[in-house]
């Protein structure tokens, strides 16, 4: 090195002032030096006692709680996916409420389902009377055999002219299915929601006449898209032309003033009475809330949060958006950040199920496809619908659901791989049993064994919780503790003390199973 670059390489340092700044003065006594010795010791000292705290903790949060995981089982239609709902309002209402116009394509596909059902059924009565057959036979096997068969009733030309001018909505069920399908497999993107736009192509009518296995496929779309956590287009506002005819919010807001006539029409009451289909207790059912889901910038409620668009027609009612149905096909797992009680926020990882029979082969626990997903799971959320005491499985008319929801609580109970995992009930829609029984359906009827007891709430549902309790207490392959809950898992402030009750339960066996307290 020549003396000209050294002298300059010396001066470099000379100037830096980090090095200036941490020099040691020039005319240092011995004394001084010491004291400085003795400071940069304790300095040094006291940053590597804050290192060896943050490797610490770095390590203990890795070794840290393992997640609580929760498989949320039962039949179709149980409440599983509306528990979900509940787990997400809880972890984090702004992204839950960030959907709420995606829901409503889904609450619109839900009106649209109950008219197409009630035109169906005028279209049977009208071919049974055209071809001179006016009974028909008990729609409802598995209900008791002592409820006569009855007459359809005369449709009114008033009634006739309704039905024509209704017939738009197939083909805005169809185009509705085809938005919230995503392209390609319906089944294997599951995770992908397609914007909602609507396009010429997606009027061409509905050559497939069952409604509800499509219906199921395309939502399964949806569904794996509002809840997997993927916001990137979680607001669709911007996608939705408000005034597009063939926009099927549109649709539905023409047809408003002719939906409310046909659904307040006694002949249709009467039709639909005939046929024993009750709407108001299907999943899904909006016809009480016409005005508000058929304005044209209706937004779904998600039930605690209100409209930040005052000036904008914005109708909210609560709980849309817990009531709404969307049926879900497969296994999907969902990871939430949850703050239990006094504890420090977790990690859960819920799995939801299609509950419906065909789909439960592919959720038998024994399956090697799901044992990893499922072989540690700390607890079992089953969900059984205790309403549906007088109602029949939509895939299998002649099975009574309430049995059903039994034989899978055993099959659950009695599994020896989950012997060691704790199974928490929720005896569901004890709302909807309430109002049964007190307008006058009889328990004992579809339930032999009730015989006499009182047809009240607390009778019925009491006498559930133990007949659940005596299959859970007699198949559980060793003792364990039988946790019972009533729910209407639509009502979210119930149901949060409940999943936080839950969730308190969990995580104290979570963390003493861990050694940490
Ligand atoms: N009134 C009332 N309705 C409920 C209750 N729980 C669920 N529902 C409604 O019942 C319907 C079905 O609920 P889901 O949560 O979709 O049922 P699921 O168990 O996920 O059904 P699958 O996905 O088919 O297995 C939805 O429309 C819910 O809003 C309840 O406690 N009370
Ligand atoms: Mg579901």
């Amino acid at each position: 090195m020549s003396a000209k670059v050294a002298r300059i390489a010396r001066k470099d340092v000379d100037d830096d002032p980090l090095t200036r700044a941490i020099a040691p003065p020039e005319n240092e006594t011995p004394e001084q030096r010491e004291a400085r010795v003795a400071a940069e010791h304790a300095a040094k000292q006291h940053s590597d006692a804050i290192d060896e705290e943050l490797y610490r903790q770095r390590q203990a949060e890795k070794k840290g709680p393992k997640p609580v995981k929760v498989l949320l089982l039962g039949q179709s239609e149980s409440g599983k996916s509306t528990t979900l709902k509940n787990f997400q309002l809880m972890s984090s209402p702004k992204a839950f409420r960030a959907e709420r116009s995606l829901w409503r394509a889904v609450i619109q596909l839900n009106v649209l389902r109950s008219i197409r059902l009630i035109l169906d059924t005028m279209t049977q009565a009208l071919e049974a009377q055209s071809g001179g057959s006016q009974y028909i036979p008990n729609s409802r096997p598995g209900t008791p055999d002592d409820i006569p068969d009855r007459e359809y009733p005369k449709l009114t030309p008033e009634l006739l002219k309704l039905r024509m001018r209704l017939s738009p909505i197939f083909s805005v069920e169809q185009a509705l299915t085809q938005a919230l399908a995503p392209s390609g497999s319906l089944e294997f993107e599951a995770t992908r929601l397609k914007p909602l736009r609507y396009s010429s192509r997606s009027n061409t009518p509905n050559s497939n006449k069952e409604p509800t296995i499509n219906a199921a496929l395309s939502w399964k779309g949806a569904i794996g898209r509002l809840l997997s956590g993927d916001k990137s287009q979680a607001d669709e506002e911007s996608e939705f032309v408000w005034d597009d005819p063939k926009n099927p919010g549109v649709v539905l807001n023409n047809c408003a003033a002719d939906i409310k006539q046909l659904w307040n029409d006694p002949t249709v009451k009467a039709l639909l009475e005939v046929r024993k289909l009750r709407l108001e207790e299907m999943a899904g059912f909006f016809l009480d809330s016409l005005d508000r889901v058929t304005a044209l910038e209706y937004t779904p409620s998600d039930g605690k949060l209100h409209p930040p668009f005052p000036h904008h027609r914005v109708l909210i009612n609560a709980d849309d958006i817990l009531r709404a149905r969307l049926k879900t096909l497969g296994v999907s797992e969902h990871r939430f950040k949850i703050k239990a009680g006094n504890m420090a926020s977790h990690e859960w990882r819920v799995f939801d199920v299609g509950g419906q029979r065909s789909l439960r082969g592919m959720i038998s626990l024994n399956h090697p496809a799901w044992i990893p997903y499922f072989d540690d799971v700390d607890a079992i959320i089953f969900l059984a619908p205790i309403s549906c005491f007088d109602q029949v499985l939509a895939e299998d008319p002649t099975v009574n659901r309430l049995e059903d929801s039994i034989l899978l609580w055993k099959a659950v109970v009695s599994n020896p791989l989950l012997k060691k995992t704790n199974i928490i009930l929720f005896l569901n829609k004890c709302d909807m049993l309430r109002a049964k029984v007190a307008s006058g359906i009889q328990f004992s009827k579809y339930v032999v064994s009730y015989g006499e007891r009182p047809n009240d709430f607390g009778s019925t549902s009491n006498y559930l919780r133990k007949k659940f309790a005596g299959i859970h207490k007699q198949c559980s392959p060793v003792a364990r503790a039988y946790y019972c809950h009533f729910t209407s898992v639509t009502d979210t402030s119930s149901t949060s003390r409940i999943l936080e009750n839950v969730q308190d339960m969990l995580l104290r066996q979570n963390l003493e199973k861990s050694s940490l307290v």
